[in-house]
């Protein structure tokens, strides 16, 4: 059985700034970027793993995920997989490195990269697309990945057993439902805050003509140019079409509330990320003051692990719950949140906008229709239209849904090209950036 040989991570970014895309009200030039990660062992085996970051101090999660390599590099192949629990809840416990979490920040980004390069690695080694790695899993076995430390008052292993049983009889029709189907998706791309109105127009148009019906925008930073543009984006669409607003965490716990009154007008389905991604409460005072409204608060993908999951779930504090691929430690802490989330009736509608998340989600919103929640009601993954270009199984998006992936693996293997183009500070598009000044190295 294969042995793990060498952990190596490559800063890589794109410089998705130039054009704005990505932008909003608190990330007005993000450089869509990853901390790229290569597991190799003594055999062919290899697993590809990143972690979205937007620019500068993916250094700093390189340099973390370098560190927590040494807890990974040796290890028997078998040994991990058969006890990943065990081990997942030993990565993010060193006894010294933890003090820089635990399981947070920096620390927690490092540890979602390696651990999906370790299911890519699984999946790639059962030669199944990773959604169906875990949809063939032995409901035992998957509870066995999970950590359920600080969460027992919310749901236990055998809760999440009893979940998982009671979907196998039937799970066989959904995949193949998804199969001729695919999972709806919604599109972002037409509603960064730094784009014209025209390129705002330009986007509706197409991605109506590419099917979808569900749209987010960008707001927060001006409420008169919030207006302008949910106007603009609802002149397009029409109001037979569904519309989110996202407001990155601009407001307070009151101005969320009286600056999504003045929007209440365009409809929107939810507001996500209104304040703090802490703010357990205060989500859970807006959410209450916007009811009357019908606008929902989504939050997640900023949420730092599956503690901070269980009070937004339990407290009412989310409606629905972006899980993103990355903040949480890996595929083992979505997976518990998942089941927290259907235990508590919160549909997961996954947070897709950075390089790679739209290739990961697609396999976790798979899953948990499969095998969790067994419902679409109220549920869609997000999609941005950027960067899939580089990846060497990228989600496909069909008349507004996504497809099923079909490669083995968890489809963040990246292009060798585009690694040599786009690392940071050394790749070719780079050192061609800097030599115009259009970027300065850091
Ligand atoms: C900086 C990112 O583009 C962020 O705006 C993404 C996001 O909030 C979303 O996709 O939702
Ligand atoms: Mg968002």
């Amino acid at each position: 059985m294969a042995t793990i040989t060498e952990l190596t991570v490559k800063d890589v970014r794109f410089p998705t700034s130039l054009e704005a895309h990505g932008s909003d009200a608190m990330h007005g030039d993000p450089d869509y970027s990853c901390a790229y990660v290569v597991i190799c062992t003594d055999t062919q085996l290899r697993g590809h793993g990143l972690t979205f970051t937007a620019g500068r101090g993916t250094d700093l999660v390189c340099n973390s995920i370098k560190y927590m390599g040494r807890m990974v590099v040796g290890k028997k192949v078998s040994d991990i997989f058969d006890n990943f629990g065990i081990f997942w809840e030993k990565l993010v416990n060193d006894t010294q490195f933890r003090w820089l979490g635990p399981e947070k920040g920096v620390v927690h980004l490092a540890t979602a990269g390696i651990v999906n390069a370790l299911w890519d690695m699984w999946a790639k080694m059962e030669g199944k697309p990773l959604w169906k790695l875990l949809v063939d899993m032995e409901p035992e076995k998957l509870v066995s990945t999970m950590d359920f430390r600080y969460l027992s008052d919310a749901l236990t292993p055998e809760e999440a057993l009893a979940i998982l049983k009671k979907n196998q009889s039937t799970k066989a029709e959904r995949e193949k439902e998804l199969l001729s189907k695919g999972y709806p998706a919604y599109t972002t791309s037409a509603g960064w805050l730094g784009y014209s109105e025209e390129r705002i127009k330009k986007l509706c148009q197409e991605a109506m003509a590419e099917g979808f019906t569900k749209f987010k925008v960008k707001v927060g930073a001006d409420l008169k140019d919030d207006i302008r543009r949910c106007r603009v984006i609802r002149e397009q669409i029409g109001y037979d079409k569904v519309l989110m607003t996202d407001a990155n965490q601009r407001w307070d716990v009151q101005q969320s509330i009286d600056w999504m009154k003045q929007l209440a007008e365009f409809k929107p389905l939810w507001i996500e990320e209104p304040t703090s991604p802490d703010d357990i409460m205060g989500h859970a005072a807006i959410a209450k003051a916007l009811k009357p409204y019908g606008i929902g608060v989504a939050t997640g993908e900023m949420c730092q692990n599956r503690v901070m999951f269980k009070q937004f779930i339990v407290e009412g504090a989310m409606q629905f719950c972006q899980i993103d691929s990355c903040r949480l430690g890996g595929v083992n802490e979505i997976l518990v949140v998942l089941l927290m989330a259907y235990k508590y009736r919160v549909p997961v509608c996954p947070h897709g906008g950075g390089v790679g998340l739209c290739e990961y989600i697609n396999h976790l919103c798979i899953f948990d229709y499969i095998c969790v929640s067994a419902s679409m009601e109220n549920r869609v993954t997000e999609y941005v239209d950027h960067l899939h270009e580089h990846f060497k199984s990228p989600c496909v998006v069909k008349d507004g849904c996504y497809t099923v992936p079909k490669d083995p693996g968890y489809s963040a293997e990246m292009k060798e090209e585009s690694l040599l183009e786009y690392e940071y500070p050394s790749g070719s598009v780079w050192k061609k950036l800097f030599a115009e000044g259009k970027f300065t190295p850091e």
